[in-house]
């Protein structure tokens, strides 16, 4: 991220330079991003959902629509605007782990939504301290062993990965759990709750309506592991336009004439499903195969042989080191304070606490719709080779 302009949140508090007195309410906040006045933090107000916008061009309030998961327990913030698209909050009185905070206000996932809904758009996406794993995205055909070879990873590395349970409007099958396997809804629901914005991607397969919330995507991050979605091809490619910077990795079988047998083999369709099934999976391994959308692809034949190579993609095969994670200190923060910048990094200096405290976004990854990863925060007095004592 290059030179920012920068604004401080705290300084616009009780009145904005933008020409008009803006009253603020216990914990509110404000900022000014070119023409317009964000205001953050009155979220019990259904009415506002938490964020307000004074546009000066029309001289008028504006509630936007807000996307995203949104902070709880709010009491205040510092800001700053960084890159023109995206306003860093600091949300005080809480510990390291849960006051990093982004609203997207112009970002490209933001302009993309503004577009499709027609209206002022915003995007809540938490910052997630400590190194960021790229998501995996694992397609294609059914029956070709994509469920298998994801529950082989998950029953090894329980503690490493984690499962993005898609929406579904198909039947469950008999021993699939809601809410494990997929969130089974039915069509009227899921299709509100993509019009509302609440989908990364969705796709219509085999008849039915499957797709990823953001909400999906957002708990695997928070539990600290690394994300595996079980995605047809239309979701890889839409998961490919997004921020979510995944690994793509396509499964094939070894023949047509083997996929038809585990697919009758599994025995938990009907003859027209699989019919169905095997119709698509001609048109899915033409796009899986061909289109450049995939890193890997990965011809499932021999199933523990398949295991390994995919290990291997994913550097569990022995050769680094997965248990030496970088442990992620999680401290208080101070209850007031000031943001400054120096180039990657926000410094927060407060009057009370003897120790500035270091965000680094040098290697920030991300962003709305699902979590900003990467950032690093620690003590300024740590690292000597950091020179924190200037501010812009
Ligand atoms: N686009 C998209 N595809 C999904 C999602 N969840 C599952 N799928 C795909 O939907 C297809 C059918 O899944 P499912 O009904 O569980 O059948 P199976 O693949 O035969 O086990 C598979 O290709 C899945 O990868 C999702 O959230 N989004
Ligand atoms: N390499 C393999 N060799 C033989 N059978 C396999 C192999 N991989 C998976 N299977 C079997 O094929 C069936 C379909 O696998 P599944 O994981 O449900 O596929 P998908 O999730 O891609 O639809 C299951 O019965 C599974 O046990």
């Amino acid at each position: 991220m290059g030179e920012a302009p920068v604004l401080f949140g705290d300084d616009l508090q009780g009145s904005i330079s933008n020409g008009y007195h803006l009253k603020l309410k216990e914990y509110e906040s404000a900022i000014v991003v070119g023409n317009k006045t964000y205001v953050i933090g009155e979220f019990d107000d259904p009415a506002s959902n938490g964020v307000r916008v004074f546009d000066k061009s029309t001289r008028e309030w504006v509630i936007p629509m807000v996307l995203g998961t949104k902070p709880n327990g709010f009491m205040g913030c510092s800001m700053m605007l960084l890159n023109n698209d995206r306003i860093l909050i600091i949300k005080h009185n809480t510990k390291s782990s849960d006051c990093v905070w982004f609203l997207e206000v112009d970002t490209q996932f933001v302009q993309e939504q503004k577009k499709k809904f027609g209206t002022e758009v915003v995007c809540w996406s938490k910052g997630v301290i400590g190194d960021a794993e790229r998501p995996i995205v694992i397609s294609g055909p059914s029956g070709v062993g994509k469920g298998t070879l994801i529950n082989m990873l998950m029953e090894e590395f329980p503690a490493m990965f984690g499962f993005s349970v898609s929406h579904t409007t198909r039947a469950p099958r008999e021993k699939e759990q809601n809410g494990v396997h997929y969130h089974f809804t039915n069509r009227d629901v899921m299709e509100e709750e993509i019009k509302a914005g609440k989908f990364l991607e969705f796709a219509s397969v085999h008849g039915n309506l499957y797709g990823t919330s953001i909400e999906a995507v957002d708990v695997v991050a928070d539990a600290g592991k690394r994300c595996i979605l079980d995605i047809d091809v239309q979701g890889a490619r839409s998961v490919r336009a997004s921020s979510l910077e995944a690994i793509f990795i396509f499964i094939c079988p070894p023949s047509f004439e083997e996929l038809e047998k585990r697919l009758r083999a599994r025995g938990t369709e009907t003859e027209e499903l699989i019919q169905k099934r095997l119709n698509n999976a001609k048109a899915e391994l033409e796009q899986g195969t061909s289109s450049g959308l995939f890193d890997h692809i990965l011809v499932n034949d021999d199933l523990d042989a398949c295991y390994e190579r995919l290990k291997k993609i994913l550097g569990l095969d022995g050769s680094t080191d997965t248990t030496l994670k970088t442990p992620t200190e999680v401290f208080a923060l101070p209850t007031e304070m000031s943001l400054s910048k120096i180039d990657d990094k926000i410094i927060m200096n407060s009057e009370n606490a003897d120790q500035k405290i270091v965000l680094d976004l040098s290697c920030m990854k991300g962003g709305a719709p699902g979590r900003t990863r990467g950032l690093r925060m620690y003590p300024a007095d740590l690292r000597t080779d950091d020179n924190t004592n200037g501010s812009v």
